[in-house]
């Protein structure tokens, strides 16, 4: 695979052609090393010939490195300042590549395809973990994305593939490991962006898993919003709102004076199973 894109010049002349100042309000910290945009771009595996939805195009950096690829891209972007950069991204992959001006906050990804994709994206933090837990959140699994190839806060990534005893652990995990595989696929050093943000970042991946049969997204999050809400105190005291949840405590044989952060995801399944039974 070539990490340089023919006939587009480097990102940095587009930058500077297209005004492209960093915007700190929409998030804004752009890659340009080719090489390392490639790496981005094969971590969900081969990408030839998949619908990938990138949200937060920018300049195109990532979107080039998908291009490359071989994926058919569709991209979400709110700042119209970079539209005419991603034109001549779509201009070197005719028929490639989408441009959909507008707020991903508001447009649901399973009305832009027929089949399956996935979705790659340098998220801009300010909407990054609202987007993820919205798109782990449906009733219905499994989703019709494959795979979530995603750039967080190092700090957040790492709640996200946390495991039980550790203080990163919480909802965030849960909701992430309940019925999917989360995985830390690569740090990037705050370096690589321009500008520079104030903490590293790094890179999840999660692919979705069987569901686990009898539990309600929506029972498993009041159990886990009760639990870590209080997440100093014993279940005993966090779960008492939740009717229910002490008995199904019991009935598990998990101690209610054990704290949130020590049950496993595997329990809060069982205490969500119990809850959920008509
Ligand atoms: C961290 S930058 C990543 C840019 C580019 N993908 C890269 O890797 O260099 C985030 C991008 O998301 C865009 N953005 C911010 N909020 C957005 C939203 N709600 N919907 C769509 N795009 C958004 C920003 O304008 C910016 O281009």
């Amino acid at each position: 695979m070539t990490s340089t894109t023919p006939f587009l010049p480097p990102l940095r002349e587009v930058i500077a052609k297209h005004g492209l100042s960093a915007s700190k309000a929409l998030g804004q910290n752009f890659l340009f090393d080719e090489q390392l945009l490639d790496r981005i771009a094969a971590i969900p595996g081969s990408l030839e010939g998949e619908q990938v939805l990138e949200v937060g195009p920018g300049p195109g950096g990532l979107t080039r490195a998908l291009l490359r690829a071989g994926a058919q891209v569709t991209a979400i972007e709110m700042d119209r300042r970079c539209l005419p950069a991603l034109a001549e991204v779509e201009a070197a992959f005719p028929g490639k590549l989408k441009v959909i001006e507008g707020d991903a906050m508001k447009i649901a990804p399973a009305t832009l395809f027929d089949g399956p994709y996935h979705i790659v994206a340098n998220l801009p933090y300010n909407v990054g973990t609202a987007l993820f837990t919205g798109w782990l959140s449906g009733e219905n699994w499994p989703p019709q994305w494959r795979s979530l190839t995603l750039m967080f806060q190092e700090e957040v990534a790492r709640r996200i593939v946390a495991g039980p005893n550790t203080s990163a652990y919480g909802r965030l995990a849960v909701l992430a490991q309940w019925r999917s595989t989360a995985r830390l696929a690569m740090k990037v050093h705050r370096s690589a962006f321009t500008p520079p943000p104030k903490v590293m970042s790094a890179i999840v991946h999660v692919e979705p898993g069987q569901a686990p049969e009898g539990v309600s997204m929506r029972v498993l999050e009041r159990v886990t919003e009760a639990a870590f809400g209080q997440r100093r105190k014993m279940l005993r005291q966090s779960l008492k709102g939740l009717p229910g949840a002490l008995e199904a405590l019991e009935g598990l044989g998990i101690d209610p004076q054990r704290r949130a952060e020590t049950l496993t995801v595997a329990e809060f399944v069982s205490v969500a199973r119990i809850l959920t039974r008509p």
